[in-house]
């Protein structure tokens, strides 16, 4: 069993998550993709602007056509800061003996030195990363101080292609509060009619 996970604050999910996991399954050739939205997300003390019940709602509409996405509220069920090292510990006792891959765009990767225990993370996980359009080299140089260099290795052989994708929730969030309109083609339809019946970034 090889199975991703892609955790976010998904403060709405939108199309690069998605193209994301897309290019996860082909390439790694998972069996399914656990999405773990983040209760509280360590590094964003402010914490997501949508309720945990919305957050939640806009991913299981986002995801309703896909069998091998799955939304996992172990984060949001724990309790507490969600820190990813508890959530793969979880994960590795409930299923022993899977392959655990866990996804992340540039971004993520290049702040894991602030994360908490990140060499466990890497024992635990491998890193597959993807690039984004603001970080279009990736520098796994970060990961020196936590891993080894043959370790590194095998996250580089793990690294998702994708051509960049120009989204990110915090761009969506900003076009909705500024009454734009041309961030619909971000999300799915069924998310946007979502955003816009309960009004939940206006
Ligand atoms: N457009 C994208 N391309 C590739 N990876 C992405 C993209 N958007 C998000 N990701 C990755 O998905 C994971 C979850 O992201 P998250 O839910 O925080 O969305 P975000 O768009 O980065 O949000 P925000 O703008 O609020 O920080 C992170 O690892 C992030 O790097
Ligand atoms: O464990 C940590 O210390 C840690 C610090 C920052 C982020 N993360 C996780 O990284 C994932 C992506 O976070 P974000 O900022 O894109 O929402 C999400 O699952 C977060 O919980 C985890």
């Amino acid at each position: 069993m090889r199975i991703g996970i892609l955790g976010g604050s998904f403060d709405p999910v939108h199309n690069g998550h998605l193209l994301l996991a897309e290019s996860a399954v082909e390439q790694l050739r998972l069996d399914e993709i656990w999405f773990v939205p983040a209760g509280s997300q360590p590094l964003k003390p402010r914490g997501p602007v949508a309720s945990q019940h919305d957050r939640l709602a806009m991913l299981e509409l986002a995801l309703s056509g896909y069998e091998k996405f799955l939304v996992k509220e172990l984060e949001i069920q724990r309790g507490g800061v969600s820190y990813t090292v508890d959530t793969l510990r979880e994960v590795s006792k409930k299923v022993p003996r899977a392959k655990l891959f866990f996804l992340m765009g540039a971004d993520s990767l290049a702040d894991i030195p602030k994360w908490n225990s990140p060499s466990e993370i890497c024992e635990l996980a491998t890193l597959a990363v993807v690039c984004r359009p603001d970080a279009a080299t990736l520098d796994y140089g970060v990961l020196k101080e936590c891993t080894t260099a043959k370790r590194i290795e095998q996250f580089q052989s793990a690294q998702i292609e994708m051509s960049p994708m120009a989204v990110s929730s915090s761009a969506i969030r900003e076009k909705i509060s500024d009454g734009e309109s041309d961030w619909k083609k971000h999300v799915p339809e069924e998310v946007s009619n979502f955003i816009k019946r309960n009004r939940v970034y206006s």
